[in-house]
């Protein structure tokens, strides 16, 4: 649809990074959404694949929350997504480092490219690490939610698909967001391989997860606004000090 766009994943020269820069300008200014294909091309795709199955068989995933079957009789209950969290230096995700790295170096593209819309309200220099997911199938899911509802510093969320031949009638998985201001138009976003995904994190991007039947991996990278993170920082710094007064006086 509309804003599905093939990066010319020739190596990722500067003019590359300056265009899917403007690219993800346009489409975040006009949708709050933008979807991008063949990002960083088969080769670099299939590695971090490898690398996120190589993380996966070896355990290195969390347990995924408990969520209860639908079948209350039953007590088993499925796991649901399970994550992990990486900062690109551990020695099993070189490639998913180079996603970080051209990641980085786009939003900072965004951040820095005049007539910017939107973006010229945020400083975004930071970022938290990459959380890569694994939806074990069976039907685990998200609920509908906002990524950041109340403030605390995440700005634009950006989401890397390695399904590869992911056909949403059989697997499900997709991810439906039901961008606000958009008159109850949803969106459908299927998690196909080397695809990437950038939207504002706040109330204007509300999403969901549907039922999954494969495994469905991702990697999430959240780009924070400078000025809204510090604010939250000291905002908990001093729940925190308030928490430890009262805590003595008891
Ligand atoms: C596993 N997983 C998620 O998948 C999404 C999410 O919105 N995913 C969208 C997607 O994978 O298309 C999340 O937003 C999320 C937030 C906290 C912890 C785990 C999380
Ligand atoms: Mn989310």
């Amino acid at each position: 649809n509309r804003f599905h766009r093939e990066s010319l994943a020739a190596g990722h020269s500067q003019q590359w990074i300056e265009q899917m820069s403007r690219n993800i300008i346009h489409d975040l200014n006009v949708y709050g959404i933008c979807v991008i294909d063949n990002f960083l091309g088969k080769e670099k795709g299939d590695t971090i694949l490898k690398e996120v199955k190589g993380m996966y068989v070896t355990g290195l995933f969390q347990k995924g929350q408990l969520v209860s079957t639908k079948a209350p009789m039953i007590s088993q209950s499925i796991r649901g997504d399970h994550v992990t969290w990486v900062d690109g230096s551990e020695p099993y995700c070189e490639t998913i480092n180079y996603l970080m790295e051209i990641l980085d170096r786009v939003i900072s593209c965004c951040n820095g490219m005049p007539n910017n819309g939107l973006f010229s309200k945020y400083k975004l220099c930071k970022r938290t690490q990459a959380m890569v997911a694994c939806y074990p199938g069976k039907g685990t899911h998200y609920v509908k939610h906002v990524d950041n509802p109340n403030q605390d510093g995440r700005c634009i969320t950006s989401i890397y698909y390695l399904n590869k031949g992911w056909n949403v009638k059989e697997n499900g998985g997709l991810l439906r967001m039901f961008p606000a201001g958009h008159a109850n138009q949803v969106v459908d976003i299927e998690p196909i391989f080397d695809r990437i995904l950038f939207f504002w994190s706040d109330r204007r991007n509300p999403h969901e997860v549907q039922p999954a039947h494969a495994i469905r991996f991702a990697i999430t990278v959240w780009y924070f606004d400078l000025e809204e993170r510090n604010q939250a920082l000291l905002r908990f710094q001093e729940k925190k000090t308030a928490q430890h007064a009262r805590s003595q006086i008891h």
